[in-house]
């Protein structure tokens, strides 16, 4: 059975059709790219995944539990996790801190547990500490955890926002733009924490992206939206040579978008 199965979702505004009849059925471990021009729909079916934006026709069933209803922190329970396009970060904490307030959700301790520090208490705090430094190690931020997350470089702040979402224990990570911004080096080394993400942590990832060097060796799938609507879904290769994706988009003035990335 698929871990989540999207059929049919769409949403207007007004009259406008932002996403029309999108479908996705996505096994674990998968990595799916959804690509596009701006406007497409793309981060609007990251809201309705996430439950931002209530969807005007369709499901959303993760392990064949719907989640039409949820409000987003019970997205984020069920194990759905994002980034966003733009970095959001509480620019005057730490890092670790960052990290760490993103698993205050889980934390079951009671006002009295919490308050004369008990051993639960203390034994609860060593793991979360222990899983944060894990994961900012695993996205080569361990020596930054005690600056303020405003200091560190573009590229850091956006692993670091991954590694927040990860906090959340997700099964599923969307990645708005994950590299939005950087150089060739930083695509390359993103691509490889993504891949090791899928593989220890058999995760599963929709990312949404305009850099189509990282996009073509990292996805296992790709679906293409144009004005809501999907008009390709397949492989790197079939997408790249499909007419209607070369009309629509990879031809057009996303060119540069891709020989530059
Ligand atoms: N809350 C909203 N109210 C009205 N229109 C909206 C709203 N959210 C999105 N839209 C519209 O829905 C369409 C899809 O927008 P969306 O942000 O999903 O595109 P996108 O593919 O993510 O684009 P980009 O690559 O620029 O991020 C756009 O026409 C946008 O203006």
């Amino acid at each position: 059975m698929s871990i989540l199965e999207i059929k049919n979702l769409s949403i207007e505004f007004g009259g406008l059709k932002a996403v029309d009849d999108f479908n996705l059925s996505l096994e674990e471990g998968e990595i799916i790219a959804i690509i596009g021009p701006n406007g497409a729909g793309k981060t609007t079916i990251f809201n309705m995944l996430t439950g931002i934006y209530a969807p005007t026709k369709g499901s959303i069933e993760l392990n064949g539990e719907s989640l039409l209803g949820l409000k987003p922190y019970q997205f984020a329970q069920k194990g759905i996790a994002r980034t966003f396009q733009n970095i959001r970060l509480f620019a005057a904490s730490t890092v670790i801190d960052n990290v760490k307030m993103a698993y205050t959700h889980q934390c079951k301790e009671s006002f009295f547990e919490c308050i004369f520090r008990t051993p639960k208490m203390v034994e609860e705090e060593r793991k979360i500490d222990e899983r944060a430094m894990d994961l900012l190690k695993a996205f080569d931020l361990e020596s930054k955890a005690d600056i303020l997350a405003k200091n560190l470089p573009y590229g850091a702040q956006r692993r670091l926002e991954i590694v927040r979402a990860l906090m959340l224990e997700p099964k599923i990570l969307l990645l708005d733009e994950p590299v939005a911004g950087m150089i060739t080096t930083e695509l390359d080394d993103m691509a490889k924490m993504v891949r090791e993400l899928r593989d220890k942590l058999g995760l599963t990832v929709i990312l949404i992206e305009h850099h189509m060097n990282f996009v073509m060796p990292i996805a296992d799938r790709i679906k293409v939206l144009n004005f809501g609507e999907t008009i390709a879904e397949g492989s790197a290769d079939e997408v790249q040579n499909n007419p209607d994706v070369i009309a629509a988009y990879l031809g057009g003035g996303y060119k540069n978008v891709i020989t530059n990335a």
